[in-house]
């Protein structure tokens, strides 16, 4: 495939024709009497209209047929996606998944999306899923989108070539993209592929604040990529559009491609980001700083400082600090932690965490560092030392408390009994008086 170009930037405004309709953006306006190459005018907005200017967002789409064109939306069967958070008994207990299955027979990125845990409720926009998906065949005149809210795609295994309204991207392992609410796309996979969503029902996502680390660092907004205008102009092919809103998938018939977008300007459009450009901030003193300096994109909550969903990793970086246990702290937590791995092995874990599975540790569940992480950290010499490398852990961190689907904790059949475990024999190194 030619070499795909993109846009640099964060929350910006934006412009892009395909080259081969040069001019195809009206100038000065967003709705002419009659748009350049008989083109359709269509909005897409991202926030209400009246959002602070901070937060608005909304893109013009100028496409060969305007999105309204199709055939009524049908109900049909859900893949394994839900917000039922009923399904199953509340449990407080530590969880850890074995590497999810990959797809068995043929499935496209619809097909194999199967929700894990969540809360809330994307009818009052206040909540979050967390999904994962398997597949090994490309979505065939089949598109997307979500009404609910914003999936931050995390792939695990094989990249995903997304064709958007927007344009294209492909997607690798240790890159994440951010498909937003009501834009439509369709995933082309080549190899077996899995990896992990975020949904989020409420805001978007942002950049966190810097405070005193200054006006650089972190996820810098120029690292982030948005794809350019791109069409394709197909007629009378019959083309599935999927909707999912409310929490269940509607398909409708159209007898053309959705992604005949020629031109589009605005500020509400898919992005992807390479992990490897994350400028870590960390102690060069002594302790172990909170995980919250791992920070990629946060969706706000209304409470300040208090993320309905952080995704935070933990990239490979040096690690300096002087008379430290080094590794993660034990902790229980007002915050769920849902953790993924990508790629490795994770330091508080190594072995039994792998990559493609999970861990949730629900709110105020005791975690930390097993056994032999326990023992390692405290005795290893504390010269400058790199950690992580080769690998990529991350996590969905949320004020919510999450509730395991039926799916999670029965259907996968990996969900592993065993976890405890490798908490227990933390025996007593108690040295004062009995
Ligand atoms: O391993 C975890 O559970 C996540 C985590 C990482 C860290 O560096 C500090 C606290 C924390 O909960
Ligand atoms: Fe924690």
């Amino acid at each position: 495939m030619k070499e795909l170009q993109y846009l640099r930037g964060f929350g910006s405004e934006f412009s892009s024709e395909d080259p081969r309709c040069p001019n195809a953006l009206p100038l000065g306006q967003n709705s002419p009497q009659k748009c350049p190459y008989g083109l359709y005018a269509e909005q897409l907005s991202g926030t209400s209209f009246t959002a602070p200017r901070s937060e608005n967002r909304r893109t013009w789409l100028y496409r060969i047929r305007p999105s309204v064109g199709h055939q009524p939306f049908k109900k049909c069967a859900n893949t394994g996606m839900t917000h039922n958070w009923g399904e199953q008994e509340p449990d407080p207990n530590q969880m850890r998944w074995k590497p999810f299955d990959l797809a068995a027979s043929d499935e496209d990125f619809v097909d194999g999306l199967k929700t894990v845990c969540g809360a809330g409720d994307p009818k009052i926009k206040l909540g979050l899923a967390i999904h994962v998906y398997s597949c090994n065949s490309p979505m065939k005149n089949r598109a997307f989108y979500n009404a609910d809210g914003d999936f931050l795609i995390v792939p695990q295994m094989g990249t995903l070539i997304i064709r958007t309204e927007f344009g294209k991207m492909t997607v690798s392992p240790n890159e994440i993209c951010v498909i937003q609410q009501g834009m439509r796309f369709s995933v082309a996979v080549s190899e077996q592929s899995r990896g992990y969503i975020l949904e989020v029902f409420g805001r978007h996502f942002h950049l966190p604040d810097l405070g005193p680390i200054g006006a650089n660092g972190l996820a810098n907004a120029r690292d982030f990529l948005t794809p350019t205008a791109w069409y394709e102009n197909c007629e009378n092919i019959g083309f599935e559009i999927i909707g999912k809103f409310q929490g269940h998938l509607f398909s409708a018939e159209q007898n053309h491609s959705p992604f005949d977008v020629v031109a589009w300007h605005g500020n509400y459009v898919p992005y992807k980001y390479d992990l490897s450009k994350f400028m870590v901030i960390n102690s060069v003193s002594f302790d172990h700083c909170d995980p919250s300096i791992f920070t990629v994109l946060t969706c706000p909550s209304d409470k300040l400082g208090t993320a309905i969903a952080d995704f935070v990793i933990f990239p490979p970086r040096w690690s300096v600090q002087e008379h430290t246990f080094r590794p993660p702290y034990y902790h229980r937590n007002c915050m769920s932690e849902f953790m993924g791995l990508i790629l490795g092995e994770y330091e508080a874990k190594k072995g039994s965490f792998q990559p493609g599975g999970a861990t949730l540790h629900s709110i105020m569940t005791p975690h930390g560092p097993d056994k032999s992480c326990f023992e390692y950290g405290s005795n290893e010499p504390l010269v400058p030392k790199k950690v992580a490398e080769g690998t990529q852990a991350f996590m969905f961190e949320s004020c919510l408390s999450l509730a395991v689907t039926e799916w999670g904790a029965k259907t996968c059949e990996k969900l592993d009994p065993e976890y405890f475990k490798c908490w227990q024999g933390l025996n007593s190194n108690f040295t004062g008086p009995t």
